[in-house]
């Protein structure tokens, strides 16, 4: 997942740079990041859940990391000089002319590395629930998505950097994107080797399963499908998630270029400050997890979180552009790397508390699904916003982003509203959200369990 997320957010801090070298308006570059999800939402999410649930998480998770180095190749040859000129990049820009070739190919490399993106994140989810079940899953999730907000800080500091590595002169956006192609073979290798490791576990979970007694697992059925959708509780996660992530991951695309347009400096600067965004949220998600394990409060997390982005995106939309500091930006940036804290790491150890657990997969794989329908939407409609509210700017320095980041802020409070109704239906119908995940007897397990392992 660390290299997943350094793909996704490589070419982020590089907007201007596609734009003067590639010719990818805000339009463009909406469109491309959009592509990212675009099969996930007709469908291909849903069958992910089912080939997870059906063949496993080695076999899904295979797939869905062979699937993302396809799909980075793809961008790579896309974006590079090889590509220019040929046949097919001239056949590309025939049509639908605002949409150069490269940024075309690109999109269509993208779609196939997001279905292998958001497979992966269904199948370390379930892969996290079966290694931890009974132990601290929040803290462990945490964990798993620290490590992943670590790849986009990373890549926020690395990628400007690499663009300007072979020839400072005449920058590139080749490097960065062969650099993060070259790290999901890595990670592909990663999880074969992970295989192994479940495989031995599996011979130890069913040699205990035999020794209890226990049934199989349990099996997708098409009718949870149903079960699912006609949940309420499964409706209001999924809005408050999809409307919570719309305003985080599409602005993250944006907020190099913001805080350049804004402050009037150069991406390199703009990237320096936007990375501890998410390196707030590495340090702070794990935390907050432990904390959940224990304390509980996961409701609660989740109506703060939202109101913190919202303050965060009135500040860029309103008081950024009137009082353009850097300390004012790195503020509301640490700000909101805290706001995505609380709700990730209350969101989704939530969900085994309100799904059956016989539905966990297929609830997460919709969960995702419905959420994707948001992230493929957003970057395209903030591009179209952008462009409209810039009628005949060309310098890609010079954007106003009031519009935009006001569009942003008013997915907060629909998300505010969604964890306050979440909240109130739990104190009424006892959902347990704001519950600890271990209570005390079960930690005492847990420990004599650990103890009796290391003995
Ligand atoms: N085990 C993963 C939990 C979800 C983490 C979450 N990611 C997502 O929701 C993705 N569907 C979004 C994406 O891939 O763009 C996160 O907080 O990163």
């Amino acid at each position: 997942m660390l290299f997943a997320y350094m793909f996704v957010d490589v070419m982020s801090p590089l907007q201007s740079l596609i734009e003067t070298q590639r010719g990818w308006s805000p339009d463009a570059f909406g469109y491309y990041a959009g592509a990212e999800y675009i099969l996930n939402v007709f469908g291909f999410l849903i069958l992910a859940g089912i080939i997870l649930d059906k063949m496993g998480v080695r076999f899904t998770g295979t797939l869905s990391a062979s699937l993302m180095v396809a799909g980075a190749c793809i961008k790579l040859y896309a974006i590079s000089n090889l590509f220019q000129g040929t046949a097919l990049e001239l056949w590309l820009s025939s049509w639908w002319t605002s949409m150069p070739g490269s940024a075309k190919l690109a999109a269509f490399g993208f779609m196939i590395f997001g279905c292998g993106c958001e497979m992966a994140g269904i199948t370390v989810s379930k892969a996290i629930a079966k290694w931890f079940e009974g132990k601290e899953m929040a803290l462990a999730m945490g964990l798993e998505m620290a490590i992943a907000r670590i790849g986009v800080f990373a890549i926020f500091s690395i990628s400007p950097r690499l663009a300007e590595w072979i020839s400072p002169q005449d920058p590139s956006v080749v490097p960065p994107v062969a650099f993060c192609t070259a790290l999901l073979f890595i990670g592909l290798i990663s999880f074969m080797v992970f295989t192994v490791m479940d495989k031995k576990l599996d011979a130890q979970l069913g040699a205990k399963a035999l020794a209890n007694d226990e049934t199989a697992e349990e099996e997708f059925k098409l009718s949870d499908v149903a079960n699912i959708f006609g949940s309420r509780l499964f409706w209001i996660i999924a809005m408050l998630c999809v409307l919570y992530y719309s305003a985080i991951f599409p602005f993250q695309r944006y907020a190099a270029n913001m805080l350049q347009c804004n402050l009037g400096i150069d991406a390199t600067t703009a990237s320096d400050i936007f990375r501890w965004f998410p390196i707030g949220a590495a340090v702070l998600t794990p935390a907050l997890g432990y904390f959940l394990d224990r304390k509980g409060k996961g409701a609660t997390m989740l109506i703060l979180g939202a109101l913190l982005m919202i303050v965060c995106h009135l500040t860029f939309a309103l008081v950024l552009p009137k009082y353009p500091t850097e300390w004012l930006a790195f503020s509301a940036i640490v700000l909101l790397g805290i706001s995505f804290s609380l709700v990730p790491a209350a969101l989704w150890p939530s969900v085994p508390k309100i799904m059956d657990k016989r539905f966990l997969g297929s609830a997460y794989s919709l969960i995702f699904w419905v959420q994707n329908i948001g992230l493929s939407l957003f970057p395209i409609l903030i591009g179209v916003v952008l462009t409209a509210s810039n009628p005949g700017v060309t310098d890609p320095m010079k954007y106003d982003y009031t519009n935009p980041m006001l569009l942003f802020a008013s997915l907060g409070v629909l998300a505010l509203i969604f964890g306050l109704w979440l909240k109130t239906l739990d104190a009424k119908k006892h959902y347990g959200l704001e519950l600890p995940n271990i209570s005390d007897d079960k930690e005492e397990k847990i420990f004599e369990e650990e103890g009796r392992t290391q003995e």
